[in-house]
């Protein structure tokens, strides 16, 4: 097994404050800011109209968001004489697929918008990634506007322009790397969120403190009830989350190197979302992450890199939150190991044949670690099943 990258970053204090915070994504010429607030959607159509003279927009979005927080983008942007359409998808991870993503181009294209105008994207990360993808194919490249409303998206899938779908082959594996041209990230819309969607998106807050800000993490175990109950803490922990992505975006936008390390917890967390066949009762992403993140950290114990006190924290701290972390908690029978590793087989961090995982020297001590032994990830997962 080799390593490479690690994360090492210096540790910025958690500072608390209410007011409205920008984080850049430093792309050059496809920089982009990301707005972070309560009431955002309310302005969100001047902030748009900001872009660009005569942009006209589609705004794609889920019925459950649709109910809720639709009418006042649209009025926004009618208010900022933005012309706009748009297209209500069922809720939930099967929206990630070929059919919607054909519904999504064929609708923007029906309404003749061009290059210049844009692909809206209202909702939490199946939304978010399935626009991002339209936006990236139609007419080679539309303008590209997030507006995120889980906490999963506003802390992760808002940022870094990874877009796509799943296919029956597994996960996010149809796909272009395609920036947003704004993130909107009004934090109001999550008093509407499910404390069970809710908890899924803590899962990828924590994975930032659990890569390289061991400092943050604590400040996590302190404050989580803070972030959970919309106390400061929830729009500073978004903030912290944004600049962490952004950082790593900005140093390795297409993912050459460092950027996996933000797979922490996913080789495992997607096989599981593939063997439950992405059904959203059974795991939604965060919780897959959440349970991935606690394997990653044991396996690193059982490989002799970390220690077992590390892997126990974590999986404390997650389980505290009311995450899942363990293999039995998922409902219902999983696939055989063998199944298991066939997921894993088809992650795109796979290099001839070679498992890539992310694993652990320790909390914020993450790194990429290339030629796994398969067999290894067999026995550790076949013990991990064992009652
Ligand atoms: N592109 C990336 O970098 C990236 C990063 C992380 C995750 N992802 C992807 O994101 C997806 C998961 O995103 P998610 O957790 O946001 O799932 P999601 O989009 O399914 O949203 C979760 C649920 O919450 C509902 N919802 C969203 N906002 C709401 C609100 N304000 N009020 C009430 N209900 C609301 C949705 O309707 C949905 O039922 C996965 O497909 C994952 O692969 C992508
Ligand atoms: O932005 C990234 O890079 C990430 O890995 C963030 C992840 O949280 C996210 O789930 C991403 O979609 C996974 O990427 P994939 O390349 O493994 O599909
Ligand atoms: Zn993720």
């Amino acid at each position: 097994m080799t390593e490479s990258q690690s994360g090492g970053l210096s540790q910025p204090a958690v500072t608390l404050s209410t007011a409205q915070k920008t984080v850049q994504v430093a792309l050059g010429a496809r920089s982009y800011d990301i707005l972070i607030g309560t009431g955002l959607i309310d302005g969100a159509g001047k902030a748009i109209a900001a872009l660009g003279d005569g942009m006209r927009v589609a705004v794609i979005t889920d019925e459950t968001v649709a109910r809720l927080h639709l009418d006042p983008l649209m009025a926004g942007l009618a208010d900022a004489g933005i012309a706009a359409v748009s297209l209500v998808l069922p809720a939930g991870e099967k929206t990630k697929s070929f059919e919607a993503l054909m519904q999504v181009v064929d609708h923007v294209l029906a309404a003749r918008l061009e290059r210049g105008d844009a692909v809206v994207a209202l909702g939490g990360g199946v939304i978010g990634d399935l626009s991002g993808f339209a936006a990236g194919i139609v007419r080679r490249g539309m303008r590209f506007i997030q507006v995120p409303t889980s906490l999963l998206a506003q802390v992760d899938s808002s940022v870094g322009g990874k877009t796509g779908i799943n296919t029956s082959h597994g996960k996010n594996l149809v796909g272009v790397f395609h920036q947003p041209d704004l993130v909107i990230a009004d934090t109001k819309v999550l008093d509407t969120l499910s404390d069970r969607e809710f908890r899924a998106g803590y899962a990828e807050v924590a994975k930032y403190g659990l890569i390289d800000r061991p400092d943050f993490f604590a400040w996590l175990e302190a404050n989580w009830r803070g972030i959970f109950s919309g106390g400061p803490e929830r729009a500073e922990a978004i903030a912290v989350s944004c600049r962490a992505k952004a950082e790593v975006v900005a140093a390795d936008e297409r993912e050459a190197g460092r950027r996996a390390l933000l797979n922490l917890g996913h080789t495992f967390g997607h096989a599981l979302e593939a063997a439950t066949q992405y059904d959203g009762q059974r795991l939604v992403h965060g919780e897959g992450v959440a349970i991935g993140m606690v394997l990653a950290h044991e396996f690193s114990s059982h490989m002799n890199l970390a220690s077992r006190d590390d892997a126990a924290r974590v999986q404390r701290h997650l389980a505290e939150v009311g995450l899942p972390t363990r293999l039995g908690d998922i409902a219902g029978a999983l696939p055989p190991t063998d199944v298991l590793l066939d997921h894993i087989a088809q992650d795109k961090k796979v290099r001839r044949g070679a498992l890539t995982f992310i694993l652990t020297h320790g909390i914020g001590q993450a790194f990429i670690a290339d030629d796994v032994p398969g067999a290894e990830v067999h026995r550790f997962l076949e013990e991990r099943r064992s009652p």
